[in-house]
């Protein structure tokens, strides 16, 4: 049938009295025709606030190297230019980002978190200070908490954004604020966010919902330690989480395993993924440890899947100790915020889960 055809057969079903809300038929490929969503939501070009929206007011005090993030962020908090409309009553409020974002917790509370999201931490940390610094040197009335706040609006409610003419730009400087959008919550299978080149952007249902079902996108495929430094939450079945295995696998290299590890480009940076397995790396510094065990091993090939099965799985027991520790400690704990604890409780309960099930198997 031709979409001539599917509009016929919509004007008939109307007249028998069937109403089709959000959701048409659509050729599917070899499946014929199924129902898919319509969009859901349009967000023209005018209604982007990206580079092209700050004035040189703003920009040419600045370094011109500053990533468009703090640009962003820099423009919101001077200017206001979206920031006394209507959207602005919607936006989380400071509290809620102390509650929330591990970069505003007493830092007491950070190192709680586990070992690869506080390198996370650390990375924005410094991003976060970089661009403080260069923002608050040019405008130094400009309160740091009060950029922090709208740099933190920026990094949770961004999308990518690439015209033509955006080829050159560093990734990091392919993004706008779309309001409105902005307001969809994280689901690991979401909506489809479409970027029409120099037209602008459409969301589409990517199923059919129930009357009342929140609808969601996807803010991409990442783990709960990204997702909780990012922004300030974790999912409980996150078929995209992995956890780290930095802290009870390094210590077990001595100087010329780490050596080797890192002329392969493989030292640190350990991930095991609770369906995929151990990662690549992983598995190239279990192989290293091995070599200790089965000196005759040449290459990480070498080491039967068993062989690594079993270390991976006292690997993986060791981890457990530590979070069960991490545990302990934080029911004790009398700093922060109970938001704070429940995060960090949630996030290594999470990661017991993946252990328990990978030894169990
Ligand atoms: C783009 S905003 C989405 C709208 C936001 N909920 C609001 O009230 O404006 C992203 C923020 O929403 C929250 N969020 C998004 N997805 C979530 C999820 N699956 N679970 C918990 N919080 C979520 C987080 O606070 C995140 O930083």
């Amino acid at each position: 049938m031709n979409d001539n055809g599917i509009q016929n057969f919509l004007l008939w079903a109307k007249s028998r009295g069937v109403r089709m809300n959000g959701i048409k038929p659509t050729h599917i490929d070899a499946r014929g025709i199924g129902i898919t969503g319509q969009k859901i939501m349009e967000i023209p070009e005018k209604a982007i606030y990206s580079l092209r929206s700050i004035p040189t007011s703003i920009s040419s005090r600045l370094p011109s190297d500053i990533p468009l993030h703090g640009l962003l962020a820099a423009d919101l908090a001077l200017r206001s230019p979206l920031t006394d409309s209507p959207w602005m009553k919607l936006l989380p409020t400071q509290s809620n980002f102390t509650a929330s974002i591990p970069l505003m917790w007493p830092e007491e509370l950070q190192e709680f978190l586990p070992r690869v999201a506080y390198s996370i931490l650390k990375r924005q940390k410094n991003k976060f200070q970089r661009e403080c610094d260069s923002v608050t040197k040019a405008f130094p009335s400009l309160d740091q908490s009060k950029y922090k706040y709208f740099w933190f609006i920026v990094n949770t409610r961004t999308f990518l954004y690439e015209t033509s003419d955006m080829e050159n730009y560093s990734w990091e400087d392919k993004l706008c604020l779309l309001p409105g959008a902005d307001l969809f919550n994280h689901s690991d299978d979401g909506c489809t966010v479409t970027w029409w080149d120099n037209d602008g952007y459409t969301i589409t249902a990517n199923r059919t919902y129930h009357a009342g079902e929140e609808l969601c996108i996807s803010y991409g495929q990442h783990a709960n330690d990204f997702l909780l430094v990012e922004y300030g939450f974790t999912i409980p079945q996150n078929p995209w989480d992995e956890i780290g295995l930095d802290e009870v696998i390094l210590p077990k290299l001595d100087s010329a395993q780490q050596g080797a590890l890192a002329e392969k480009g493989y030292l640190g940076e350990y991930k095991f993924h609770a369906e995929r397995g151990p990662c690549i790396r992983t598995r190239a510094a279990i192989a290293e440890i091995q070599r200790q065990v089965y000196p005759n091993a040449e290459s990480e090939y070498q080491v039967s899947d068993t062989k690594c099965d079993i270390l991976l799985k006292d690997l993986l027991r060791e981890l457990m100790k530590v979070a069960n520790e991490k545990l302990r400690r934080l029911r004790e704990l009398q700093i922060g915020e109970k938001a704070h604890q429940d995060l960090l409780i949630e996030r290594w309960e999470q990661i017991q889960q993946i252990i328990v099930k990978k030894i169990n198997a």
